[in-house]
């Protein structure tokens, strides 16, 4: 591979057809068959991209370099950071004054493999916030070690983000909960956590946060509740409701054992990601607001008559129909924090 995620062909070209021989490097095809047998034509900083993207984890100072190529190529800090789910990306259309990253052209960065992701990150302003939108998220079932799926959420931290707005397209477990209603979550069941995997995991580095985080009230309350106050005035209060996600490696939707055994475990809603980046979020002292949109109905009856199947298409339909709704919601929560005193202020501490 090379720094841009390409593969290199046997004759030392990309597969998109470009040289990736630096005229410096051509000594090298006077090197042994081993050498030459792992095309080792690479520059040393593509040396160094390859390397990174080994690694299950990426130290403090290339999320450094990413956070600065964003603040730098944009010209802006943003304060707000936000995680678009399937079929949500709409959220990020809606920003102004817009500059675009590809994920591609980000350096170091992954790139989004998931329909519904349209892997780009964009910079700019929502209701007089400077905010930054990932459109596209990674997820464990991509083949992603979860460190790296929510290493943006990093790259948010060092670029300014104070607070992370996560949304999501998750099933519906309680049954109460109706397709294209909002789940403001107040709690998560890490499934992953209890099978030993955390984006957390290896060395801490304690510039982000501290060895063993605590967890609870990991969801910003005041931010819940200035969002029930917003879906009130918005008329949506009767298909909003508060609970709990958790998060499955997927990709997989679940088998109704399953189901049955999440909603004895007092979970709401089900996805495949989200708690990951919430971890990550907590874990360097960022505010946490996050919602599910429910775009399919969990049935946890075997005898159930209705057509049950998941399916991603009627998730990103369903996104798609609700997406005004949504965008509305995350508008005007934004538009109360931009009215708020930026934390660190006397009168940001006693708020949230
Ligand atoms: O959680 P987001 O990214 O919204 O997507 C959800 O929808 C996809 C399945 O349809 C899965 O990726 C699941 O996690
Ligand atoms: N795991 C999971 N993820 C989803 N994303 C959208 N719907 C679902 C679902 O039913 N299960």
């Amino acid at each position: 591979m090379t720094g841009s995620g390409k593969v290199a062909t046997s004759n030392g070209n990309h597969s998109n057809g470009h040289s990736n021989k630096p005229a410096d490097y051509t000594a090298r095809e006077n090197q042994t068959d081993e050498a030459k047998k792992i095309q080792c034509y690479l520059t040393p900083e593509e040396f160094r991209a390859v390397r990174i993207m080994q690694e299950d984890t990426y130290p403090y100072e290339v999320i450094q370099e990413i956070a600065d190529f964003i603040v730098k190529g944009s010209g802006m800090r943003p304060r707000i950071g936000i995680i678009c789910g399937s079929g949500l990306g709409s959220l990020a259309d809606i920003i102004q004054d817009a500059k675009v990253f590809e994920y591609e052209k980000i350096p170091n960065f992954p790139v989004s493999t998931v329909e519904g992701h349209a892997g780009k990150l964009v910079v700019g302003n929502l209701e007089g916030a400077c905010v930054m939108a990932m459109q596209g998220r990674f997820h464990f079932y991509e083949g992603y070690p979860l460190a790296k799926c929510s290493m943006p959420v990093r790259v948010m931290k060092l670029c300014g983000v104070e607070y992370l707005f996560a949304t999501n397209a998750a099933g519906g477990i309680n049954p109460k909960y109706m397709v294209g209603d909002i789940m403001l979550m107040h709690d998560h069941v890490n499934m992953l956590g209890f099978a030993g995997n955390s984006p957390l995991q290896g060395p801490n580095d304690p510039r982000f946060g501290p060895r063993f985080p605590a967890l609870v009230n990991s969801y910003n309350k005041d931010l819940i509740n200035k969002a029930l106050e917003i879906g009130k005035a918005m008329g949506i209060e009767s298909n909003m409701h508060v609970g709990v996600y958790s998060c499955l490696g997927g990709p997989t939707y679940e088998t109704i054992a399953e189901l049955k055994a999440l909603r004895l475990m007092g979970v709401d809603a089900v996805g495949m990601s989200t708690v990951h980046e919430v971890i990550t979020a907590r874990h360097c002292d960022m505010k946490v607001f996050a919602f599910s949109l429910i775009t399919n109905k969990c049935s946890i009856e075997y005898d159930d008559k209705r057509d049950q199947e998941a399916n991603h298409e009627e998730v990103m339909a369903v996104a798609k129909n609700r997406q005004k709704a949504c965008c509305e919601l995350v508008s005007r929560l934004i538009r109360e924090i931009h009215a708020m005193p930026p934390s660190g202020t006397q009168a940001a501490k006693t708020g949230v």
